[in-house]
């Protein structure tokens, strides 16, 4: 698995500010779009791409525009909706799956709970956006399923990763036989005892939307 942890102050100076404890919803979210528009530079890097014969006023030229079919946007519901409107605002002309889990907080075991993606992903390059990866168990369960479904291409993108997480996402994927590749914002510290990235930044889906009990 390919890891990219850009090296630019503006994601580290937007990161501090996602992070600090006295942000408050509506802040998080702009900064949490702003930065997934800052990785979605790096993560595009190698979206596939077509030649594409144009004139110029002066002359022809071979440019290259996106190839068909367009990439996969698929946001891991709740918190990767914060992430959505950064990737989108950059590859307006992706196509959007959802897939809704939930961590069980006692066993720190992924539960998926929503599923709306298209049948077939064969071929499919996909973009899976999720803010956390702590344990890495949520991605690696939802890189796992678009596999199976034909997916041929995963970049997984985060604002925050465990060094935790991102090795056991190393060891779940080293089994697929597809490019997968992590960017994060950010490599923090360590997990604590209750499966929460220090210093992390809380849990992500309340600073977004607020706490669902
Ligand atoms: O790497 P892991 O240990 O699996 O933890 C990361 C997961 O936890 C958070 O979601 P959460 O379960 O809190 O759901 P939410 O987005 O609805 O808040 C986060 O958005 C990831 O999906
Ligand atoms: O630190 C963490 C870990 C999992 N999920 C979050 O939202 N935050
Ligand atoms: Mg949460």
């Amino acid at each position: 698995m390919r890891v990219i942890n850009p090296d630019h102050r503006l994601i580290a100076h937007k990161l501090t500010y996602l992070r600090d404890e006295r942000t408050d919803s509506p802040t998080f979210r702009r900064l949490a779009e702003e930065l997934m528009t800052l990785l979605a530079y790096e993560a595009t890097r190698e979206v596939r791409v077509e030649p594409f014969e144009i004139r110029t006023p002066v002359a022809p030229t071979t440019g290259i525009k996106l190839s068909n079919p367009k990439p996969l946007v698929v946001p891991i519901l709740r918190a990767g909706l914060g992430m959505l409107e950064g990737m989108v605002r950059l590859l307006p002309s992706a196509e959007v799956g959802f897939l809704g889990m939930q961590r069980d907080e006692e066993t720190l075991e992924a539960v998926t709970y929503a599923n709306r993606l298209p049948d077939d992903l064969s071929g499919r390059q996909v973009y899976l956006l999720d803010p956390m990866l702590a344990t890495g168990g949520s991605m690696a369960d939802a890189v796992r399923y678009l596999a199976e479904r034909g997916a041929d291409d995963i970049t997984c993108v985060c604002l925050l990763a465990a060094p935790e997480g991102i090795s056991a996402l190393e060891d779940s994927v080293a089994a697929l036989d597809i490019p997968v590749t992590l960017v994060t914002g950010s490599i923090d510290e360590r997990l604590n005892e209750v499966g929460y990235i220090v210093p992390g930044l809380g849990d992500a889906g309340d600073r977004l939307y607020g706490v669902v009990q």
